[in-house]
């Protein structure tokens, strides 16, 4: 449904996306999770064809976001980071008035904006002035602007930014509850959001993507494997020989003693493929050793971010990237990089603040 093609945009002098592909099945959340100025926005803007990408191609739905950009924008809603509300108007008229600029027929809007009311869980605010509403429905207000001329795909740039917990958990329950019906990428720099709402993630870092895949199987294949701490009394060298033993431990380290007393000895242990957790405790215990403490490691989605998004990455270097080598050159930036005819999405994202109907007609 997405197809992202060796993608390369450049500010002036600077690289903001170097070489980034990657792809999005139909009915599918992707995550695409980096830190601040890691090139989220800039893949947004472009996919939804208010930036022009400096080289390489992006689809959605199969027409390239650039070449047949009104064909893109009529089967794609885009929450920018700020959402685009006119304060002054009810949810109702408002979801109206996107439905009719985003060419919605006539007679088709007031499903439309029912349609969008419902799903956003917003009908007992339809006729609420948008500048009564809390952030959390506000940012309800932003996805039912995305949805209502029920376009296949919607992209999300941070939607759940400055909410509060219970509002975040809300608006992440209608984000999933979306998936499925529409294909959706939703960037973010907060984690708990990706394990939350994603099927799949794609981690972006100083423009270069440096990890895409199922989320599972990505940490399985980032965060290594499983590891144990353990504090044992006994016979050290008998103890180390029945920790080797055990099937599933690649590794047995001696790490000290705790202060007292000496018996007591403390290992860690690498595993293999097959998690030893439970054949540990059994060995100990039939060995005739005490066990004292055993504690099971296993990276968490924090630390493979923070591993994957803390070293510059190096051309050539990116872990689990679905990129091959760029055949693209940052110096053939366009100076032509003017946005399209601007929407009310366009105005109100690029003043980068809420505008009102007086000072927009
Ligand atoms: N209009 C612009 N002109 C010049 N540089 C820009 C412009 N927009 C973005 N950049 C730069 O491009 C890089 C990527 O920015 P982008 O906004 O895409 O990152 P981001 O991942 O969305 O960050 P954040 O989470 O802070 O919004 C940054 O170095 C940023 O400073």
């Amino acid at each position: 449904m997405i197809e992202v093609d060796h993608l390369h945009k450049v500010y002036g002098s600077t690289v903001a996306l170097k070489d980034v592909s990657f792809a999005v099945e139909p009915g599918e959340i992707l995550g695409f999770l980096g830190p601040n100025g890691a090139g989220k926005t800039t893949t947004m803007r472009i996919l939804t064809g208010y930036l022009p990408a400096t080289s390489g191609t992006a689809k959605v739905a199969e027409y390239d976001v650039h070449a047949d950009s009104m064909a893109v924008r009529q089967r794609i809603g885009y929450l920018p980071e700020r959402p685009p509300l006119y304060l002054d108007m009810t949810v109702e008229a408002f979801l109206h008035f996107v439905a009719r600029i985003k060419g919605v027929a006539a007679g088709d809007r007031p499903a439309q904006v029912t349609y969008a009311i419902q799903r956003c869980g917003l009908a007992e605010k339809q006729s609420v002035l948008i500048r009564k509403l809390s952030k959390g429905f506000r940012q309800r207000v932003g996805i039912a602007q995305a949805i209502v001329h029920d376009p296949p795909v919607i992209v999300l740039d941070e939607p759940t930014s400055g909410l509060d917990p219970r509002q975040n958990n809300e608006v992440r329950q209608l984000i999933s509850s979306l998936a499925g019906d529409h294909t959706i990428i939703l960037s973010t720099h907060i984690l708990p959001e990706v394990n939350a709402t994603c099927d799949r993630v794609a981690i972006i870092n100083r423009g270069q993507l440096v990890a895409a895949g199922k989320l599972d199987t990505l940490m399985a294949q980032l965060t290594g494997t499983v590891s144990y701490d353990l504090e044992v009394r006994g016979d050290f060298e008998g103890i180390r020989q029945t920790l080797g033993a055990i099937p599933g431990v690649d590794a047995v380290e001696s790490v000290g003693h705790p202060l007292e007393p000496e018996s007591r000895h403390r290992f860690q242990l690498q595993a293999g493929e097959t998690d030893p957790g439970e054949a540990i405790a059994a060995a100990i215990v039939q060995a005739g050793f005490g066990l004292y403490e055993l504690r099971r490691h296993q990276a968490s989605l924090e630390d493979v971010f923070l591993n994957l998004t803390t070293e510059e990455p190096t051309e050539g270097t990116a872990k689990a990237a679905t990129t091959p080598e760029s055949e693209n050159d940052a110096d053939t930036a366009s100076s032509s990089e003017v946005p399209e005819a601007a929407s009310m999405a366009d105005q109100a994202d690029q003043t980068d603040h809420e505008v009102s109907p007086e000072t927009n007609h």
